[in-house]
């Protein structure tokens, strides 16, 4: 697990290394640097490349920049630094750095000398992934106008000079520390921004470089220790987290003397009248996830279906107009089943009739043990306002924004600027795990924990997905983690799930049943 930083606590994380510690900003200033031009000097060797051009703002991270040129320079490549204009004020650091350099006669222009300074917007180009370059490439943009530092939106000859380097076809791009006019908090562009090849950091990643569009941005981040003092585990904790490979060691093991009793059973209520497919999805990643039974309870007339797809699940089907034509015996029903169960999937394609309504309201209301709450499930919580009375700790909510738009009234644009904080803050507000799920999913578990994923591939927007998330989640409960860790974990895993189906299947090609079957090469590598 590694910590994720916003820009105002990677600022106070910074301060206390020099203010708290003494450390010179100079001397973190000069590691970073080096951290940045051995990259550039990897790539520049590697495409057999000779010109650098360290593209300056006014603060540190144009000081960074200046730095990690004169290095470069020291090394005998073709430097230049460009300014956006001659009469910005720098940073004390900044101006120690161009005392340097111009005593080493590197040369500093501004962008008004730039011949090919280009006023429109250069087109995104989404089917260009990071590293590629459609030309040979002629040498490496350092872009270190801003980092973060950034606090409104770029314009001017800021502007001018982030589509200049968005330009240059045939140069690499290196972002340092973040890609010019990402915010450090959440990713977002503000006004215009430098889509790098690769970016290098210091000490700890920032939101901005794990949410997107800033994600997509940063091309390949690197992370370098320049020396900041660390925190203390429990100050670590209360920043948000990231799951990597180690956290798959939590998957609980499965013993020698044990049965299927021992890895719990799962309730999967999902499926409405002849649509199987999202119970099945959600029972088999149960399944694949490693729990020990897991039984659909859907529609009589998936009856076939779920027992020829499905063997090893156990079926208890209902008949919905008996539902619909005698509540209490169903309620009856419902309770039987709950008892039963260690953890319950409750939504995933139920639709929205009055009986599913009904099952909501009786499985809220009565059950006590964690309840993984998807699809129509929340659906009908936005449309019964009442039913969000029943929300309490044993309860996880998996909405994409859309959902998530519908249950808290927010527009997704809004949700999109801050999913972090949408997230926690409808976790505080009803005492539930909620998984804000979107490209990068955010988990806001209890006790203020919050968690960004990392893992997964476009090759997952399909429908079905999230049905097998929640199976996924719900063989995590059933195999002993407490909601919030299996929720956090659950996204992750599903999301390697996912990248191991694409080697499979190729981006385009990956079905939802597929990341379900492709869950134990994860933890079979993990474990
Ligand atoms: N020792 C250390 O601390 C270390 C720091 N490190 C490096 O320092 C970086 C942080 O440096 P930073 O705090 O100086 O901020 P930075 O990103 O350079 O920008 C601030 C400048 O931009 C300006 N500005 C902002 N928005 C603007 C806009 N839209 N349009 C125009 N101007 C705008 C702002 O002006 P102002 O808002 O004051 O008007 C100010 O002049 C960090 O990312 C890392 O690279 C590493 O070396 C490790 C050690
Ligand atoms: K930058």
């Amino acid at each position: 697990m590694k910590a994720v930083l916003s820009g105002k606590e990677m600022k106070e994380f910074d301060a206390r290394s020099i203010k708290g510690y003494g450390i010179p900003s100079l001397v973190l200033m000069e590691r970073a640097a080096m951290a940045v031009a051995e990259k550039a000097e990897e790539i520049l060797e590697k495409e057999r490349a000779g010109t650098v051009w360290s593209v300056c703002g006014f603060g540190n991270n144009g000081a960074d920049g200046v730095a990690a040129a004169r290095m470069l320079f020291l090394k005998g490549y073709d430097v230049k630094i460009v300014f956006p204009q001659r009469d910005g004020k720098g940073s004390e650091e900044l101006e120690a750095q161009l005392n340097v350099v111009k005593r080493l006669g590197i040369p500093v222009m501004t962008a008004e000398d730039l011949s090919d300074l280009v006023e429109k917007k250069i087109p995104a180009q989404p089917f260009r992934k990071a590293g590629e370059r459609k030309r040979s490439c002629r040498g490496v943009i350092l872009d270190a106008i801003f980092g973060i530092g950034l606090s409104r939106n770029v314009e001017g000859a800021y502007r001018k000079l982030i589509r200049w380097i968005n330009g240059q076809e045939d140069m690499k791009v290196i972002a340092v520390d973040i890609p010019s006019g990402i915010s450090s908090d959440n990713g977002s562009v503000m006004g215009d921004a430098v889509r790098a090849d690769v970016t290098v950091t210091f000490g700890e990643k920032k939101l901005g470089q794990v949410l997107f569009p800033g994600r997509d941005l940063c091309g390949h981040l690197f992370v370098k220790d320049v020396g900041f003092v660390p925190e203390s585990s429990a100050e670590r904790e209360k920043h948000v987290q990231m799951l990597d490979r180690e956290d798959l060691l939590r998957i609980p093991a499965r013993m020698a003397d044990s049965n299927k009793g021992t890895y719990g059973k799962v309730l999967v209520m999902a499926g409405a009248k002849n649509m199987a497919g999202a119970s099945l999805l959600s029972a088999r990643a149960a399944y694949r996830m490693g729990a020990g039974l897991v039984k659909v309870f859907t529609p009589e007339e998936n009856r076939l279906i779920v027992q020829e797809k499905l063997p090893e699940a156990i079926l208890s089907t209902y008949d919905t107009k008996e539902a619909e034509k005698d509540p209490e015996n169903f309620a009856r029903k419902i309770a039987r089943e709950t008892e039963w169960a260690d953890v319950i999937v409750l939504g995933p394609g139920i639709g929205m009739e009055d009986y599913a309504r009904c099952m909501v309201e009786n499985v809220l209301k009565d059950a006590y043990v964690p309840i993984i709450l998807d699809a129509d499930a929340l659906n009908l919580a936005a449309e019964y306002r009442e039913l969000t009375g029943y929300f309490t700790e044993n309860i996880i909510v998996t909405p994409h924004m859309k959902e998530m738009s519908r249950l808290t009234g927010i527009q997704i644009e809004e949700m999109k600027e801050n999913p972090v904080r949408t997230a926690r803050e409808f976790a505080d507000q009803y005492g539930v795990v909620c998984v804000l799920k979107d490209a990068a999913t955010v988990i806001a578990g209890r006790d203020g924990k919050t968690f960004v994923n990392g893992s997964g591939t476009p090759a997952m927007a399909k429908g079905g997905s999230g049905d097998v998330l929640t199976g996924v989640i719900a063989g995590l409960v059933a195999l002993g983690l407490e909601e919030s860790d299996a929720a956090a974990l659950g996204v992750y895993v599903h999301g390697l799930a996912g990248e191991a189906a694409e080697q499979h299947f190729g981006v385009h090609g990956v079905l939802a049943g597929e990341i379900a079957d492709c869950l134990p090469e994860v933890y079979r590598d993990g474990i």
